[in-house]
C-alpha cells in the first residue's frame, strides 16, 4: 500500500460517525420530511430544501462517511480512486467491443461513497454539454421546461463564475455570479498554450464552451460548496454510514405510495418514515439498484429474483456513458511528472495561494469538441481532453487504478520511456453522444451485492467510427501543426502490432483495446420513461429520483454540471409542492 493509500485509509478510519442533531422522530413529525439519499445531487437538494424554510425537516442518509482532507486536494484525484474506504468499486460485465486491455476485459466503474458522492473524487471539469442535448431532453420528457432556454437559469443559479471569460460582455448571459459553486480556471495546465495554438492554426474556434475546470485551490464538491462552506442548516440531519436497503410502500387508493426507507447502520437495521416524500439521489447505479430491490423495475427481472412487483418500469435500462480511448502518447514537454513536480515547494504554494501543481486535477490541460460524420443530428459528438502526464515509472500502476488497464500491457508498451521519466501528452478522446446503450440489473436480492453493470461500450459500430474520426483529427493536430509538431509514440499498442501502423484498422484496434468508462454514467431512471418531468417516479406517489440517473441521454460534456442543474431544478419542483 502506497503512502497516499495508507494516509487516506487512516484519515477515513479516524472519522467519527457523528450524531444527528435531531432525534429521528423529529424528522417524521414536522411539516416536511424528505429522506434524502445523498450524493453529488443529493447534497444540493437537501440544503436547498432545508434553507427554503426552517420548518422543513430533511434527513439525509449516506452510505459513506465524510471526504478526507486528501479528497480536497485536486491533484490527488488520480491517486485516490478505487479505495475501499470511500469508493464503490464496481466492475462491468465482460465487454466484447471495448476494454480488451482491461483487467478481465471489464471496465472499472468507480463511484464516490462519501458526502458529496462522486463530486468528492472526480476530475472537477465543469462542462455543461451542448444546448441541443437539453433540447432533446425536453422532447424525451415531453415538457419544454427541460429545454436549454429553461434549464440555463438552473446552471447559472449554482454558479459563481470566475473563469477565463468572466470579463466578456456575454458572460452574464451564460454564467452565474454569486452562486455557491466556484467555477474557475487553474493556473497549472501544462501544455495548454501550445495545444490551443495548434488548434488556432488548424482553424478551430477557440472560446468559452461554458467555463472549464473549477476552483483556484481546494476541491469544491457539492458537500463543500452547498453544505460546509455555506452554514450547515440545523433542520438538515445527516446520517453517515447509513446504507439504504429498501424503499417502503403502502397502497393508497389502489396506487403505491412511498412511506419511508429501511437502512443499515453500524450493523443495525432501522426504518424511517417520510411524512411527505422520499427522494432518491443514489446515483446511476445506486438509484436503480435501490428501486429494483424495492420492487420498482422491469417486472420480468424482478420476478426472476422473486421480488414482489410494486411497479413495472424500465428502471436500469438505458445506461449511457462516455466510452473513452487514448490517443498518443506524444512525447512532448511540458507535462506533469508527479515524482518531479509534486514537491514540498508545490505543497507550500498550494497551502499559501491555492495554486500550482497540487491545485490542478492531474495534468488536465485543454479540451475540444468535434463533429464526426456519424453525428445525428449534426452537432458535436466527440470530446477530447489533453492529459499532460509524463511517462514516469509508476504510470502503468496509476492508469490501472484509474481505468483498470492491465499494467503488464502498459509496462510493455511504455518501455523504455517510462523508466526514463519522459515528458508526454496523452489525449483522452470520448464518444460524447454514444449510440451504444447498456443496463444495470440486480445480481441478487442481497443489498450488499454490487449490481450487474453492462454498458455495452462500442457495441454500436458508429461509436467506433466516431472515435476513429476524432483519433485522426488529433494525430493530425499534433503531427501537422507548428505549435505541437510531434509525432505519435513510435511503438504500436500491444495486441495491434500485426496491423499497419497508423492505418484505420490499426486505430480501430487501439480503440477496441484501450477503452473503457469515463465515469459519466447516466440514464438508468430516464426522464419520460421512469420519471415524469417533475422527477416523480411514474405511477407511484411520494417518490422522486433526483440525480444523474434521470438524464435521458448523456450530454456531450462532463456530467456533474448537468447533475447539479437537475438538483437545482428538482429542489424548486419540491419546494413548489410544499
Ligand atoms: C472518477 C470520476 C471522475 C469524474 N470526473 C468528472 C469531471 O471531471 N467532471 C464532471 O462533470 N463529472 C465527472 N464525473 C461525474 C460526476 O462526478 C457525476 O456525474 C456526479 O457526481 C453524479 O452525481 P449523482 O448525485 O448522480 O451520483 P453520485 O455523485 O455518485 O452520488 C451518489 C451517492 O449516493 C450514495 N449512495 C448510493 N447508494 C446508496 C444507498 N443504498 N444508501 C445510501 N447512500 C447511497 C453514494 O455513496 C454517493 O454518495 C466523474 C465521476 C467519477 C467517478
Amino acid at each position: 500500500m502506497g503512502l497516499v493509500d495508507g494516509l487516506n485509509t487512516v484519515l477515513n478510519a479516524c472519522q467519527l460517525a457523528g450524531r444527528c442533531p435531531l432525534p429521528a422522530s423529529a424528522v417524521i413529525v414536522t411539516a416536511y420530511s424528505g429522506n434524502q439519499l445523498l450524493g453529488g445531487a443529493g447534497m444540493v437538494v437537501a440544503t436547498r430544501i432545508a434553507n427554503a424554510s426552517s420548518s422543513n425537516r430533511v434527513l439525509l442518509l449516506e452510505a459513506g462517511g465524510e471526504p478526507s482532507i486528501l479528497n480536497g486536494i485536486p491533484s490527488m484525484d488520480f491517486f485516490l480512486l478505487n479505495q475501499q474506504a470511500n469508493t464503490w468499486i464496481y466492475n462491468s460485465t465482460v465487454q466484447n467491443k471495448s476494454c480488451q486491455s482491461c483487467d478481465g476485459k471489464r471496465a472499472l466503474t468507480t463511484r464516490g461513497k462519501m458526502l458529496g458522492g462522486s463530486t468528492s473524487i472526480n476530475f472537477m471539469m465543469y462542462v455543461r454539454g451542448n444546448k441541443e442535448d437539453f433540447n432533446r431532453w425536453a422532447t424525451d420528457a415531453g415538457d419544454n421546461s427541460w429545454n436549454y432556454e429553461n434549464v440555463l437559469p438552473y446552471f447559472k443559479k449554482s454558479e459563481d463564475y470566475n473563469g477565463a471569460f468572466a470579463g466578456d460582455a456575454s458572460s452574464s448571459q451564460y454564467h452565474g455570479k454569486g452562486g455557491l459553486l466556484n467555477v474557475a480556471t487553474t493556473d497549472y495546465m501544462p501544455g495548454a498554450d501550445d495545444f490551443l495554438a495548434a488548434a488556432a492554426e488548424k482553424g478551430y474556434t477557440i472560446g468559452d464552451y461554458n467555463g472549464e475546470n473549477q476552483e483556484d485551490g481546494w476541491r469544491e464538491s457539492t458537500y463543500r460548496a452547498f453544505y460546509t462552506d455555506t452554514g450547515k442548516p440545523n433542520n438538515l440531519c445527516i446520517k453517515k454510514y447509513a446504507h439504504v436497503t429498501k424503499i417502503n410502500f403502502r397502497n393508497v387508493g389502489g396506487k403505491p405510495r412511498a412511506t419511508g426507507v429501511t437502512y443499515q447502520r453500524h450493523n443495525l437495521t432501522r426504518t424511517v418514515t417520510a411524512r411527505k416524500e422520499v427522494i432518491v439521489s443514489a446515483g446511476t447505479f445506486g438509484s436503480p439498484k435501490l428501486l429494483q430491490l424495492s420492487g420498482v423495475g422491469p417486472a420480468r427481472h424482478l420476478q426472476s429474483l422473486k421480488i414482489p412487483v410494486v411497479k413495472d418500469l424500465p428502471v436500469g435500462q438505458n445506461l449511457n456513458d462516455h466510452a473513452y480511448t487514448i490517443v498518443g502518447p506524444f512525447m512532448k514537454t511540458p507535462s506533469l511528472n508527479p515524482n518531479r513536480d509534486v514537491t514540498v515547494q508545490a505543497a507550500t504554494q498550494f497551502l499559501l495561494s491555492g495554486n500550482g501543481a497540487l491545485a490542478a486535477p492531474a495534468g488536465l490541460a485543454g479540451c475540444a469538441f468535434f463533429t464526426s460524420p456519424v453525428a445525428e443530428p449534426a452537432y458535436p459528438d466527440l470530446q477530447v481532453v489533453q492529459f499532460s502526464v509524463a511517462l514516469y515509472p509508476e504510470l502503468s500502476r496509476d492508469l490501472n487504478r484509474l481505468w483498470g488497464l492491465r499494467t503488464d500491457i502498459l509496462d510493455n508498451w511504455f518501455d523504455p520511456y517510462q523508466k526514463q521519466n519522459t515528458d508526454a501528452r496523452f489525449l483522452v478522446l470520448w464518444a460524447g453522444r454514444p449510440k451504444s446503450v447498456g443496463t444495470v440489473t440486480l445480481k441478487s436480492t442481497n443489498p450488499n451485492d454490487n449490481p450487474n453493470i453492462d454498458p455495452q461500450y462500442l457495441v454500436h459500430p458508429d461509436d467506433t467510427e466516431a472515435l476513429l474520426f476524432g483519433f485522426k483529427k488529433i494525430v493530425d493536430l499534433f503531427e501537422n501543426s507548428n505549435a505541437l509538431n510531434t509525432t505519435i509514440f513510435p511503438k504500436p499498442v500491444p495486441g495491434c502490432e500485426n496491423l499497419t501502423f497508423k492505418s484505420d484498422d490499426y486505430y480501430r484496434c487501439v480503440i477496441k483495446n484501450l477503452s473503457g468508462s469515463l465515469y459519466h454514467h447516466v440514464g438508468t431512471n430516464a426522464l419520460g420513461k421512469v420519471v415524469d418531468s417533475k422527477l416523480k417516479v411514474k405511477g407511484i406517489d411520494g417518490l422522486r429520483v433526483i440525480d444523474a440517473s434521470i438524464m435521458p441521454r448523456v450530454p456531450n460534456g462532463n456530467t456533474q454540471a448537468a447533475t447539479i442543474m437537475i438538483a437545482e431544478k428538482g429542489s424548486d419542483l419540491i419546494i413548489a409542492d410544499m
